[in-house]
């Protein structure tokens, strides 16, 4: 086949005789497959994913060709690994802060997190939580991003949650309880808070919320931070007990710079880091399809093969995803079929394996 004939260049077999070619998929004149090296190889495969790009766009009948390149984290890496429980994980055995607490009848935390603002670190954060609901898991979604608070318009509600028992009652949309600062103050306000006031907002927001209950407990609380890594990204980090964290950037340099630096905060705090998304990753040419690399390309890629890190996905950019986030209905619950949908389900499923 069209693959062997360009040779893997460790080996010098055959693509696929080498057994790099996963999860090839052919239909409706799309093909395209996952191309998965070692972390540490990842520069050196980056000239045969287009190789074999090119080689499938050749080939007769497809139309657009796409092949993903996802690296395995070498063997001893400290991070988790694909496959891998969290617990076996060498990282999330270290101690974490010696105050971090879970939330109440919560038995999973993954927080999501980008170094640069505007990246997308909310949409996939809405997303994920949604895609854990359809999953027929118990998710709930804390929007801990004080200075800009999106869930509530991406998930489409508004509204004030109800003090009851002592307790802040989330409210709920998709299937995914919510709380936010954003039903508590105006987006405008939040904007001007700081520091301590900040950090004490967000202590009430994990531990004086009902987000489940001793018959029901949440399965998963999907965190969406702040960007970047200031007092109030430390606070979280150090007071919330996170399973694992999810890095959000872009292909381009300046996100990946600040990606870079989120990760440094992690790892200090020995917070596991569970996998990187690249979000607009591309975009795909409406009358060919093929992705045009708007904010650049592989940096994602790249970028988790350095951090040896799992890649949890490379999400387009597609108008479904942006109509979703400002209608309130998120791409997998309204643009289920789309490309971008597909990567965030793909990529809870992942999670979801590597925490649960
Ligand atoms: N893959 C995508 N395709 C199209 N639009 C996208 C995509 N990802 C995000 N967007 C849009 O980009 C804008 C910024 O996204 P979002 O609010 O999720 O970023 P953010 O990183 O959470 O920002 P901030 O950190 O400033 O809160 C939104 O309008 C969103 O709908």
């Amino acid at each position: 086949m069209a693959l062997d004939r360009i040779p893997d260049p460790v080996s010098g077999r055959g693509l696929v005789a080498a057994e790099l070619v996963q999860g090839l998929v052919v239909r409706n004149g799309r093909a395209g497959f996952m191309l998965e090296v070692p972390a540490s190889q990842a520069a050196t495969y980056a000239p045969i994913r287009e190789a074999a790009e090119k080689a499938l766009a050749a080939l007769p009948g497809i139309d657009v060709a796409q092949v993903v390149l996802t690296a395995q984290a070498a063997e001893g890496a400290t991070r988790v690994r694909r496959g891998a429980k969290v617990s076996d994980d060498p990282q999330a055995r270290m101690v974490p802060p010696p105050e971090a607490e879970k939330p109440a009848h919560v038995r999973h935390v993954i927080a999501v997190a980008s170094g640069k603002g505007g990246v997308g670190k909310s949409t996939v954060s809405t997303n994920l939580a949604v895609a854990f609901a359809q999953m027929g898991l118990r998710v709930g979604l804390l929007d801990a991003d004080v200075y800009g608070p999106s869930a509530p318009k991406m998930m489409g509600v508004d509204g004030d949650p109800l003090f009851e028992n002592e307790k802040l009652q989330p409210l709920e949309a998709h299937g995914v309880k919510l709380m936010s600062i954003g039903f508590i103050v105006d987006e405008g306000k939040a904007m001007i808070w700081r520091g301590p006031m900040a950090s004490s907002a967000v202590r009430q927001m994990i531990h004086d919320v009902a987000w489940g209950s001793e018959a029901q407990p949440l399965d998963v609380l999907v965190v969406d931070l702040p960007p970047g890594t200031g007092d109030i990204q430390l606070t979280l980090v150090q007071k919330l007990r996170i399973d694992g964290v999810v890095l959000v950037t872009t292909p381009q340099e300046i996100a990946l710079i600040d990606a870079r630096r989120a990760a440094v905060m992690f790892e200090k705090t020995a917070t596991p880091i569970l996998g990187l998304i690249e979000n607009m990753a591309f975009f795909a040419d409406p009358s060919t399809g093929a992705p045009i690399p708007i904010f650049g390309e592989g940096g994602g890629v790249a970028e988790a093969a350095r951090l040896q890190v799992p890649l949890l996905g490379r999400v387009p950019i597609e108008m479904g995803v942006r109509i979703g986030g400002d209608e309130g209905v998120p791409a997998v619950i309204g643009e289920p079929k789309g490309q971008a949908a597909q990567v965030f389900v793909a990529a809870a499923k992942t999670l979801w394996d590597a925490v649960g």
